[in-house]
């Protein structure tokens, strides 16, 4: 694609730069740059891409985007906002590769992976080739790819929704991180569904207020474009127990279905019942009723099936499939996901990374427990740090044995975090033992028969951030292991 032709789409007053080259790669980072490739310059947080806009060139970029004037021998065009521009190039030039998918993109401060994971099995079970883009991986049908963030950049995302198309994907599920929205990773792409879970207390390192953080999740649904701008209706798949969804309605000019359990909505939850094997309940829809039995434990889960529902019936599946499709499900990595050493008590590791994530998790878990309940609770550095002292209470409120440990510390010292922690819960009872493995170990070997584990915060991550180092590190091999460890200790002293 010409230079010309490409910027065309930034719909720019300013003039084209003199001369025209054939664009064959459109780059942010100056070490992919290769002969022919556009360098488009973003001031990052560590970085400033102005800075590598020399070296680019001598990689070989044919151009430069960037947001001011720059010396170097290659036509330079300049934009008010790269991270804008990038996203906008990005989409022309992989040739608009997410208006040929069924999209849907899901928000909400927890929920969306879980969430997208049910989507995507209802689709697939309804004969369509599907991708998946978030937290844990991007799945193109079913070969999985490495991701660096939940909502990757636009550049990545584009590239993603590019192969999806050449590989035959005709409906791919998202998350979609708030910070995302905010930085305008998704600017260009084109939703068909957009989602939302729920909107509670996370990310205000970034966001600074509730208020705002509300705000940058509206824009999936301000976003969304009309409901008969294209030829299938857009639709907006709302939570109705949320008080955030309002002002979504308000925002949006899609059409809407919403879900709940307590307030009045399109789609709703009646006779719920829970228990440590699954989850039963009545799904009311159009004026019919449809029995579930699903193997997903909490009623946090049964916000999450309904929202499935929504974006399939949304998307025209039939309820009955996408039920059927739910029923069939295990669980997600991760997400309240038991591990079986063959002890006598319940080992449950878990994604809680947030106030009300841990509290869900741990009211469900107290609905069963018939005896003690330990839980291994961190916080992750460089992060929100007014959730510290909540989370630590919400530890100390519902289990007989809380223990404080480091989750990813990354840049902050773990005993500063720990402190953070111990500030919600003076003069109550609590462990503190900084170092995870230690925390693990202590609990398996404390813990008794028909007692409950809770290994809460990092789920399916398979390292430990310490000071910009990844660890390997899996709560879930490190109780085995501490299981077995125990045992044979056990056998040993008999
Ligand atoms: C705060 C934040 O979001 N930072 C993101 C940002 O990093 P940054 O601003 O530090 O970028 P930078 O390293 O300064 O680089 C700036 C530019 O220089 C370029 N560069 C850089 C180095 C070099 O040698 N050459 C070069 O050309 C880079 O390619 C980039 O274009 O841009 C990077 C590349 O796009 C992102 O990976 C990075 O996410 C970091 C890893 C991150 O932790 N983000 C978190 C906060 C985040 O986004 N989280 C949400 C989910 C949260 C949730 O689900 O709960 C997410 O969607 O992941
Ligand atoms: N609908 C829900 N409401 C509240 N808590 C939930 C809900 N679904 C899952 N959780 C809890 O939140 C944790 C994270 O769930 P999940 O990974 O699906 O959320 P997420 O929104 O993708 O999180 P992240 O933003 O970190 O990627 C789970 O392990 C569980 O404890
Ligand atoms: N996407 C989330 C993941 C948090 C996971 C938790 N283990 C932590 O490190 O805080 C974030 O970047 O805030
Ligand atoms: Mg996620």
């Amino acid at each position: 694609m010409k230079l010309h032709e490409l910027l065309f789409h930034l719909h720019q007053p300013s003039p084209m730069p003199d001369g025209n080259p054939e664009i064959m790669s459109v780059e942010d980072n100056h070490s992919k740059v290769q002969a022919g490739s556009l360098f488009i310059c973003i001031k990052g947080l560590s970085v400033d891409g102005h800075d590598l806009a020399a070296e680019a060139v001598k990689n070989g970029a044919a151009a430069i985007v960037a947001q001011k004037e720059l010396d170097v021998p290659v036509p330079v065009y300049i934009v008010r906002d790269t991270s804008r521009a990038k996203a906008i190039l990005a989409d022309a030039f992989y040739g608009h590769p997410s208006h040929g998918i069924h999209l849907t993109g899901i928000t909400g401060t927890n929920g969306k992976t879980t969430t997208s994971h049910l989507i995507e099995r209802i689709f697939a079970d309804a004969g369509n080739k599907t991708g998946l883009i978030g937290t844990m991986y991007t799945k193109v049908g079913d070969k999985k790819y490495e991701v660096k963030n939940t909502t990757p950049e636009s550049l990545t995302l584009q590239r993603t929704f590019k192969l999806m198309a050449d590989e035959g994907v005709t409906h791919a599920v998202m998350e979609v991180s708030s910070h995302a929205l905010d930085y305008g990773r998704v600017h260009g792409t084109d939703f068909n569904v957009a989602v939302f879970t729920n909107l509670t207390q996370d990310h205000l390192d970034y966001h600074k207020t509730m208020d705002r953080y509300r705000q940058a999740k509206s824009l999936l649904f301000s976003q969304l474009g009309n409901a008969y701008s294209d030829a299938s209706p857009k639709f907006a798949v709302l939570n109705a127990d949320d008080p955030a969804t309002e002002e979504f309605i308000r925002v949006t000019a899609a059409l809407i279905l919403t879900y709940g359990i307590d307030e009045k909505a399109d789609i709703m939850a009646k006779n719920i019942s829970l228990s440590p094997q699954g989850t039963t309940f009545t799904l009311e829809i159009s004026g019919k009723n449809y029995p579930v039995s699903m193997k997903q434990v909490g009623k946090f889960n049964v916000y999450n099936a309904l929202a499935a529902i929504g974006a399939a019936v949304a998307s025209g599946i039939k309820p009955e499939l996408a039920i059927s499709s739910l029923e069939r499900i295990e669980g997600v990595a991760g997400r309240f996901e038991t591990v079986d050493a063959g002890q006598d008590f319940t080992i449950i590791v878990d994604y809680a990374h947030t106030p009300d994530s841990l509290e869900n998790v741990l009211k469900t878990i107290r609905e069963f427990a018939k005896k003690d309940v330990y839980v291994l609770a961190g916080c992750g550095g460089d992060r929100d740090k007014a959730k510290r002292p909540l989370m630590a209470r919400i530890a100390c409120d519902y289990a007989t044995h809380p223990v404080f440990t480091s989750d990813n510390p990354r840049s902050e010292v773990p005993d500063a975090i720990l402190r953070d922690m111990e500030e919600g819960v003076k003069g109550r009872y609590y462990k503190v033992i900084p170092d995870r493995k230690d925390a693990i170990e202590f609990a398996v070997g404390s813990a008794k028969a028909g007692d409950v584990i809770l290994i809460a915060g990092k789920g399916h991550e398979t390292y430990q951030e310490i000071k910009g180092v990844r660890y390997d590190f899996d709560d879930r091999v490190c109780a085995k292991e501490a299981v077995s460890r125990l045992a044979k200790g056990n056998k040993k002293s008999n």
